[in-house]
Protein backbone atom coordinates (compact mmCIF):
# COMPACT_ATOMS: atom_id res chain seq x y z
CA UNK A 1 0.00 0.00 0.00
CA UNK A 2 1.41 3.68 -1.09
CA UNK A 3 1.59 6.59 1.31
CA UNK A 4 -1.51 8.38 -0.27
CA UNK A 5 -3.66 5.29 -0.39
CA UNK A 6 -2.58 4.61 3.33
CA UNK A 7 -3.98 8.55 4.43
CA UNK A 8 -6.74 8.28 6.43
CA UNK A 9 -10.23 9.84 4.17
CA UNK A 10 -9.97 13.54 5.72
CA UNK A 11 -6.58 14.07 4.79
CA UNK A 12 -7.08 13.00 1.32
CA UNK A 13 -9.96 15.29 1.02
CA UNK A 14 -7.83 17.95 2.92
CA UNK A 15 -5.45 17.85 -0.13
CA UNK A 16 -7.29 17.85 -2.75
CA UNK A 17 -9.23 20.54 -1.08
CA UNK A 18 -5.94 22.77 -0.59
CA UNK A 19 -5.04 21.96 -4.52
CA UNK A 20 -8.46 22.92 -5.68
CA UNK A 21 -8.68 26.02 -3.89
CA UNK A 22 -5.27 27.24 -5.58
CA UNK A 23 -5.82 26.38 -8.62
CA UNK A 24 -8.92 28.64 -8.00
CA UNK A 25 -6.90 31.32 -6.55
CA UNK A 26 -4.83 31.06 -9.52
CA UNK A 27 -7.82 31.41 -11.96
CA UNK A 28 -8.02 28.09 -13.53
CA UNK A 29 -11.37 27.12 -14.70
CA UNK A 30 -12.14 23.63 -12.77
CA UNK A 31 -15.60 21.78 -13.33
CA UNK A 32 -18.47 22.83 -11.21
CA UNK A 33 -19.14 19.35 -9.97
CA UNK A 34 -17.51 18.26 -6.58
CA UNK A 35 -17.73 14.52 -7.58
CA UNK A 36 -14.42 13.30 -7.49
CA UNK A 37 -14.87 11.97 -11.43
CA UNK A 38 -12.21 11.40 -14.24
CA UNK A 39 -13.16 14.81 -15.92
CA UNK A 40 -12.50 16.86 -12.23
CA UNK A 41 -9.18 14.54 -11.75
CA UNK A 42 -7.60 15.50 -15.02
CA UNK A 43 -8.35 19.30 -14.60
CA UNK A 44 -6.92 19.17 -11.40
CA UNK A 45 -3.67 17.65 -12.89
CA UNK A 46 -3.44 19.61 -15.93
CA UNK A 47 -3.77 22.86 -13.60
CA UNK A 48 -0.83 21.73 -11.22
CA UNK A 49 0.99 20.74 -14.18
CA UNK A 50 0.46 24.03 -15.47
CA UNK A 51 0.66 26.06 -12.50
CA UNK A 52 4.00 24.38 -11.73
CA UNK A 53 5.88 25.42 -15.14
CA UNK A 54 4.73 29.36 -14.38
CA UNK A 55 6.90 31.94 -12.12
CA UNK A 56 3.56 33.01 -9.84
CA UNK A 57 4.38 36.62 -9.67
CA UNK A 58 4.87 37.57 -13.89
CA UNK A 59 2.87 34.03 -14.82
CA UNK A 60 5.71 33.83 -17.56
CA UNK A 61 7.36 30.23 -18.07
CA UNK A 62 9.16 29.95 -14.51
CA UNK A 63 13.16 28.42 -14.94
CA UNK A 64 12.19 24.72 -14.85
CA UNK A 65 10.25 25.06 -17.74
CA UNK A 66 12.91 27.28 -19.79
CA UNK A 67 15.35 24.36 -18.95
CA UNK A 68 12.95 21.88 -20.80
CA UNK A 69 12.35 24.31 -23.42
CA UNK A 70 16.32 24.74 -24.03
CA UNK A 71 16.97 21.28 -24.41
CA UNK A 72 14.10 20.78 -26.85
CA UNK A 73 15.50 23.77 -28.92
CA UNK A 74 19.04 22.30 -28.56
CA UNK A 75 17.84 18.92 -29.88
CA UNK A 76 15.64 20.11 -32.85
CA UNK A 77 18.83 22.83 -33.86
CA UNK A 78 21.30 19.61 -33.71
CA UNK A 79 19.46 17.69 -35.96
CA UNK A 80 17.93 20.55 -38.48
CA UNK A 81 20.70 23.08 -38.27
CA UNK A 82 18.22 25.55 -38.02
CA UNK A 83 19.32 29.02 -36.10
CA UNK A 84 17.75 29.31 -32.08
CA UNK A 85 18.61 32.41 -30.45
CA UNK A 86 18.51 32.84 -26.68
CA UNK A 87 18.40 36.58 -24.63
CA UNK A 88 18.89 37.30 -21.23
CA UNK A 89 17.92 40.18 -19.75
CA UNK A 90 18.50 42.06 -16.89
CA UNK A 91 16.50 45.15 -15.42
CA UNK A 92 19.22 47.98 -15.06
CA UNK A 93 19.93 49.06 -11.63
CA UNK A 94 16.85 47.11 -10.22
CA UNK A 95 17.80 47.66 -6.48
CA UNK A 96 17.59 51.28 -6.79
CA UNK A 97 13.64 51.09 -7.40
CA UNK A 98 13.46 48.67 -4.43
CA UNK A 99 15.21 50.97 -2.60
CA UNK A 100 13.68 54.48 -3.44
CA UNK A 101 10.21 53.07 -4.56
CA UNK A 102 9.48 49.80 -2.20
CA UNK A 103 9.34 46.70 -2.90
CA UNK A 104 5.67 46.85 -4.01
CA UNK A 105 6.83 49.18 -6.95
CA UNK A 106 9.97 46.91 -7.61
CA UNK A 107 7.29 43.88 -8.26
CA UNK A 108 5.51 46.48 -9.75
CA UNK A 109 8.15 46.78 -12.49
CA UNK A 110 8.74 43.18 -12.67
CA UNK A 111 5.31 42.21 -13.94
CA UNK A 112 5.48 45.26 -16.56
CA UNK A 113 8.66 44.60 -18.28
CA UNK A 114 7.72 40.84 -18.34
CA UNK A 115 4.04 41.88 -20.32
CA UNK A 116 6.42 44.11 -22.73
CA UNK A 117 8.64 41.65 -23.31
CA UNK A 118 5.77 38.92 -24.17
CA UNK A 119 4.34 41.44 -26.37
CA UNK A 120 7.32 42.34 -28.63
CA UNK A 121 8.09 38.95 -29.34
CA UNK A 122 6.26 35.83 -31.69
CA UNK A 123 3.90 33.51 -30.13
CA UNK A 124 6.46 30.48 -30.81
CA UNK A 125 9.04 32.12 -28.75
CA UNK A 126 9.50 30.90 -24.98
CA UNK A 127 9.57 34.22 -22.47
CA UNK A 128 10.74 33.07 -18.83
CA UNK A 129 11.35 34.83 -15.44
CA UNK A 130 14.77 33.49 -14.90
CA UNK A 131 15.94 34.57 -11.48
CA UNK A 132 14.84 38.01 -9.47
CA UNK A 133 14.95 40.39 -11.92
CA UNK A 134 16.68 38.41 -14.97
CA UNK A 135 14.38 37.35 -17.94
CA UNK A 136 15.00 34.86 -20.60
CA UNK A 137 13.70 34.68 -24.26
CA UNK A 138 14.02 31.77 -26.49
CA UNK A 139 13.62 32.30 -30.35
CA UNK A 140 13.48 29.26 -32.18
CA UNK A 141 13.95 29.71 -35.98
CA UNK A 142 16.12 32.93 -36.05
CA UNK A 143 18.30 33.80 -38.33
CA UNK A 144 21.57 35.83 -36.98
CA UNK A 145 20.81 38.89 -39.69
CA UNK A 146 17.41 39.02 -37.34
CA UNK A 147 19.22 38.49 -34.15
CA UNK A 148 20.39 42.38 -33.78
CA UNK A 149 16.95 43.27 -35.00
CA UNK A 150 14.88 41.34 -32.16
CA UNK A 151 17.18 41.76 -29.89
CA UNK A 152 17.15 45.89 -29.94
CA UNK A 153 13.38 45.29 -30.38
CA UNK A 154 13.35 43.80 -27.45
CA UNK A 155 15.65 46.23 -25.21
CA UNK A 156 13.51 49.14 -26.68
CA UNK A 157 10.35 47.78 -25.92
CA UNK A 158 10.99 48.20 -22.08
CA UNK A 159 13.05 51.66 -22.30
CA UNK A 160 10.27 52.94 -24.62
CA UNK A 161 7.42 53.98 -22.03
CA UNK A 162 7.63 55.07 -17.84
CA UNK A 163 6.18 52.00 -16.22
CA UNK A 164 2.99 53.38 -14.13
CA UNK A 165 2.95 52.77 -10.42
CA UNK A 166 0.06 53.02 -7.61
CA UNK A 167 -0.75 56.89 -6.71
CA UNK A 168 0.32 58.12 -10.35
CA UNK A 169 3.82 57.84 -9.85
CA UNK A 170 5.82 56.28 -12.63
CA UNK A 171 9.44 55.43 -12.82
CA UNK A 172 11.69 54.81 -16.01
CA UNK A 173 13.89 51.38 -16.45
CA UNK A 174 16.50 49.56 -18.86
CA UNK A 175 17.45 46.46 -19.60
CA UNK A 176 20.83 44.86 -20.57
CA UNK A 177 20.71 42.30 -22.81
CA UNK A 178 22.70 39.35 -24.22
CA UNK A 179 22.52 36.51 -26.92
CA UNK A 180 24.06 33.61 -28.00
CA UNK A 181 22.93 31.20 -30.65
CA UNK A 182 22.70 27.35 -30.19
CA UNK A 183 25.48 25.57 -31.59
CA UNK A 184 24.26 23.79 -35.00
CA UNK A 185 24.42 20.58 -35.96
CA UNK A 186 26.32 19.77 -32.20
CA UNK A 187 24.60 18.57 -29.33
CA UNK A 188 25.71 21.39 -26.83
CA UNK A 189 24.31 21.39 -23.21
CA UNK A 190 21.32 24.20 -21.95
CA UNK A 191 24.00 24.98 -19.29
CA UNK A 192 26.58 25.66 -22.16
CA UNK A 193 24.11 27.71 -24.17
CA UNK A 194 23.20 29.93 -21.17
CA UNK A 195 26.99 30.38 -20.04
CA UNK A 196 27.68 31.91 -23.42
CA UNK A 197 24.60 34.37 -23.49
CA UNK A 198 25.36 35.15 -19.79
CA UNK A 199 28.69 36.14 -20.68
CA UNK A 200 27.38 38.56 -23.30
CA UNK A 201 24.87 39.78 -20.90
CA UNK A 202 28.17 40.58 -18.99
CA UNK A 203 29.86 42.81 -21.45
CA UNK A 204 26.24 44.47 -21.82
CA UNK A 205 26.24 45.50 -18.01
CA UNK A 206 30.09 46.65 -17.70
CA UNK A 207 30.12 48.53 -21.31
CA UNK A 208 27.52 51.06 -19.67
CA UNK A 209 23.87 49.12 -19.93
CA UNK A 210 21.12 49.36 -21.25
CA UNK A 211 22.60 47.96 -24.63
CA UNK A 212 22.84 44.78 -26.49
CA UNK A 213 25.92 42.75 -27.10
CA UNK A 214 25.18 39.39 -29.17
CA UNK A 215 27.72 36.85 -30.34
CA UNK A 216 28.29 37.84 -34.24
CA UNK A 217 27.49 34.27 -35.63
CA UNK A 218 26.28 30.91 -34.76
CA UNK A 219 29.55 29.52 -32.87
CA UNK A 220 30.53 26.71 -35.76
CA UNK A 221 33.41 25.83 -33.19
CA UNK A 222 33.02 22.67 -30.99
CA UNK A 223 33.91 22.82 -27.69
CA UNK A 224 35.34 19.41 -25.71
CA UNK A 225 32.79 19.33 -24.03
CA UNK A 226 30.53 19.55 -26.85
CA UNK A 227 32.54 17.30 -28.67
CA UNK A 228 32.81 14.33 -25.95
CA UNK A 229 28.48 15.05 -25.46
CA UNK A 230 28.46 14.19 -29.15
CA UNK A 231 30.97 11.24 -29.89
CA UNK A 232 30.44 10.21 -26.10
CA UNK A 233 34.04 10.18 -25.20
CA UNK A 234 35.45 11.90 -22.17
CA UNK A 235 39.00 13.31 -23.55
CA UNK A 236 40.46 14.09 -27.09
CA UNK A 237 42.78 10.93 -26.28
CA UNK A 238 39.74 8.75 -26.15
CA UNK A 239 38.64 10.68 -29.34
CA UNK A 240 42.17 10.09 -31.27
CA UNK A 241 42.23 6.06 -29.73
CA UNK A 242 38.86 5.70 -30.83
CA UNK A 243 39.65 7.36 -34.82
CA UNK A 244 42.88 5.23 -34.80
CA UNK A 245 40.43 1.80 -34.05
N1 LIG B 1 10.55 43.83 -5.80
C1 LIG B 1 11.24 42.72 -6.06
N2 LIG B 1 12.59 42.76 -6.01
C2 LIG B 1 13.29 41.64 -6.29
C3 LIG B 1 12.65 40.45 -6.63
N3 LIG B 1 13.62 39.51 -6.86
C4 LIG B 1 14.82 40.11 -6.68
N4 LIG B 1 14.64 41.42 -6.33
C5 LIG B 1 15.68 42.41 -6.04
O1 LIG B 1 16.42 42.71 -7.19
C6 LIG B 1 17.63 43.37 -6.78
C7 LIG B 1 18.75 42.97 -7.71
O2 LIG B 1 19.82 43.81 -7.45
P1 LIG B 1 21.28 43.60 -8.01
O3 LIG B 1 21.49 42.14 -8.33
O4 LIG B 1 22.22 44.26 -7.07
O5 LIG B 1 21.32 44.29 -9.40
P2 LIG B 1 20.87 45.72 -9.93
O6 LIG B 1 20.57 46.69 -8.85
O7 LIG B 1 19.73 45.46 -10.90
O8 LIG B 1 22.14 46.22 -10.70
P3 LIG B 1 22.71 45.80 -12.12
O9 LIG B 1 22.13 44.43 -12.47
O10 LIG B 1 24.18 45.73 -11.92
O11 LIG B 1 22.30 46.85 -13.10
C8 LIG B 1 17.85 42.98 -5.33
O12 LIG B 1 17.66 44.14 -4.53
C9 LIG B 1 16.72 41.97 -5.05
O13 LIG B 1 16.25 42.06 -3.74
C10 LIG B 1 11.21 40.45 -6.65
O14 LIG B 1 10.55 39.44 -6.94
N5 LIG B 1 10.55 41.60 -6.37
Amino acid sequence: MDSLTASPPALRRLKLDQALALLKQAGYPLPATRELGLETLQAIIDGLCDLSLRDALTGLANRRHFRAALERELDRVARTGESALLLVLDIDHFKRVNDTLGHEAGDRVITTVAQRLTDCVRPMDVVARYGGEEFAILLPNCQPTFGPLVAERVRRSVESEPVQLAHGQEVRVTVSVGGAYAPQWVRSSASLWMERADLQLYCAKTEGRNRVCLEPTPVSSVSSEEKSMLFGVSSFAELRELGDE
